[in-house]
């Protein structure tokens, strides 16, 4: 399986900052791993103009319809318009903001799928749900209920983002990164038994210095990062590290 270095962008991002997606674009024409970058809505377009080689432009979420009376949000179909190929779906961020559900995230990957995206479905526990030993239960229970039964390996990937990690320079240790990945490995594999294709990725303070020994730990296919994902260098870096996993 090839691996993923995913940047998620969040609510960052103006034109002038697509000069990083051509710094990143020419330091890193053929990486060893895939590359994609999930910038604003507005950003979308621009970017896959100028993506190139091995770097994909994806979004950062879509609704569960086709089209329809939803002010304010975008289609699967729409994202693929404008030059994406994936889509993050149930972000931490998205699920305590808009208060967003499993059953509502599963809809929307049904929506992502069937529009011919690949859905980036995120996970993870809060710090009183991981202090309480609730970790896997809470993230049995989201993988269950968000990811539909049409996923496949080559069209779904799995994001474990701690939210307790999120944009705070903590991160857990490689044995706990270890014991979740692996708990989603076997729990895709007894659910869709091809588990080994599904990429898991690992997000939350992922950075430079720290991604070569997150890369280095069993079933992590890549990571989900923030933050350092807004500076070419940053995130090639992290590109460079995933490549030498
Ligand atoms: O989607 C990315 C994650 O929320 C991680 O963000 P971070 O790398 O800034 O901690």
């Amino acid at each position: 399986m090839r691996k993923l270095a995913a940047g998620n962008w969040k609510m960052n991002g103006v034109e002038a900052d697509l000069a990083e997606v051509d710094a990143l674009v020419s330091a890193h024409r053929t990486p060893r791993c895939e590359m994609l970058l999930c910038p604003p809505a507005t950003l979308i377009s621009r970017m896959a103009a100028r993506a190139t080689g091995d770097l994909f432009i994806g979004a950062q979420d879509c609704h569960a319809q086709a089209s329809g009376a939803h002010t304010g949000d975008i289609s699967a179909a729409m994202l693929v318009d404008a030059g994406a190929t994936h889509v993050i779906l149930g972000h931490s961020e998205r699920r305590a903001d808009h208060g967003e559900t499993d059953a509502e995230v599963r809809a929307k990957a049904e929506a992502a799928l069937a529009a011919g995206l690949v859905a980036i479905v995120c996970v993870g526990e809060t710090e009183a749900q991981r202090d309480a030993g609730q970790t896997l239960e809470v993230i049995g229970g989201q993988l269950a209920g968000s990811v539909p039964e049409a996923a496949t390996a080559r069209t779904t990937v799995i994001a474990y983002e701690p939210v307790w990690a999120i944009g705070t320079g903590r991160t857990p240790t490689l044995e706990e990164i270890a014991e979740v990945h692996a708990f989603l490995r076997a729990g895709l594999a007894k659910r869709f038994g091809d588990a080994e294709g599904f990429r898991l990725l690992y997000g939350g303070s992922v950075k430079p210095s720290n991604a070569g020994e997150i890369f280095a730990v069993a079933n992590v296919d890549g990571a989900l990062v923030g933050g350092a994902s807004l500076k070419a260098a940053d995130f090639g870096a992290i590109v460079e590290a995933l490549s030498a996993a």
